[in-house]
């Protein structure tokens, strides 16, 4: 399936805790993401950005709900929105969407998007399992939040905007967890997706769980989508993020990874998020992230 892929940036931090991720686009642009993809063989349309206006230019208040409950909700209901609509839209033209980060809330709309009309299957490489709800998140930042609110959990069933139709928890797959809060911790076993943690990695190797990881999302019919949180590596090799988290997979691990995920010919959707042009280090992570995506969508070393 050589589907062309469809660029679309998504630059917002309002879900995050710290500021400059919603540089991330630009980053990994001028990070080689056009010469990886043309190295991986597949032509690539870049879209632009969807609307994001700073969280200066809006009124933070207007509308907002409590502290410590959902930070800029409503705007990231704006940018998810017009998100899902591109992404559903690229698929109907059986283009392939890459979406490129802003903050871990821009998973809503390209899940929602992908899942429009669609059974599929989900992979989160993470060391969050982001699966607050504004009930349970202990900071209000979205970003803690998307893996939750496309799949409806606790008070995300009241808000339709968030969840995806053609998703199911059974083919739901996080992989290389090693932060996580302790509601969050519940929640997560108490539903029916899939967690890896790093001490499975540790234990069994990232070829076996990144296997099984495939083969949960596989099982929907319709493809997987894949959603890469560049905080899942370790910060040596993954600087630029917000929320950094020691004990990461290595920049081997992560090559195999998404070499695997291209392997399975399923993957429907990709995007890549998190990364904090502020806080890198020379566009190392973004330059990393054009690498990975490239990976994912094919490129071979032999
Ligand atoms: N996409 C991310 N980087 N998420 C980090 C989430 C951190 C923490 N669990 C929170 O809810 O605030
Ligand atoms: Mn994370
Ligand atoms: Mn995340």
């Amino acid at each position: 399936m050589t589907r062309p892929v469809r660029i679309i940036g998504a630059p917002t931090d309002y879900g995050a805790n710290r500021r400059g991720v919603d540089m991330g686009p630009s980053a990994i642009r001028y990070g080689g993401l056009a010469d990886q993809l043309a190295d991986a063989g597949v032509t690539a349309i870049d879209d632009g950005d969807v609307e994001a206006p700073p969280a200066e230019v809006r009124d933070p208040d207007a509308e907002a709900p409590a502290e410590g409950s959902a930070k800029f909700l409503r705007e990231t209901r704006d940018v998810v929105t017009s998100l899902s609509d591109r992404v559903a839209e690229t698929l109907a033209a059986e283009e392939r969407p890459l979406v490129l980060g802003g903050d871990h809330s821009v998973a809503i709309g390209s899940v929602t998007g992908s899942a429009r009309d669609a059974d599929i299957g989900l992979v989160w490489f993470d060391a969050h399992g982001d699966f607050n709800t504004p009930a349970t998140s202990p900071s209000g930042n979205v970003h803690g939040m998307p893996l939750a609110a496309v799949l409806g959990v606790g008070d995300f069933a009241d808000t339709p905007w968030a969840n995806a139709d053609g998703l199911r928890e059974e083919n739901v797959a996080v992989v290389g967890l090693r932060d996580v809060d302790d509601v969050e911790r519940d929640a997560i076993n108490d539903s029916d997706v899939t967690a890896f943690t790093m001490s499975d990695i540790d234990e069994r190797g990232i070829d076996a769980v990144v296997d099984d990881a495939l083969e949960v999302a596989c099982a929907a019919p319709d493809g997987i989508h894949v959603s890469l949180d560049l905080d899942w590596l370790d910060p040596r090799e993954a600087p630029g993020v917000g929320t950094p988290v020691r004990g990461g997979v290595t920049y081997r691990e992560a090559h195999f990874a998404l070499e695997s995920v291209a392997r399975t010919g399923e993957l429907r959707s990709l995007e890549l998020v998190e990364v904090n042009p502020i806080l890198d280090e020379h566009n190392e992570t973004a330059a990393l992230a054009t690498e990975l995506a490239a990976s994912g969508l094919g490129k071979r070393i032999l």
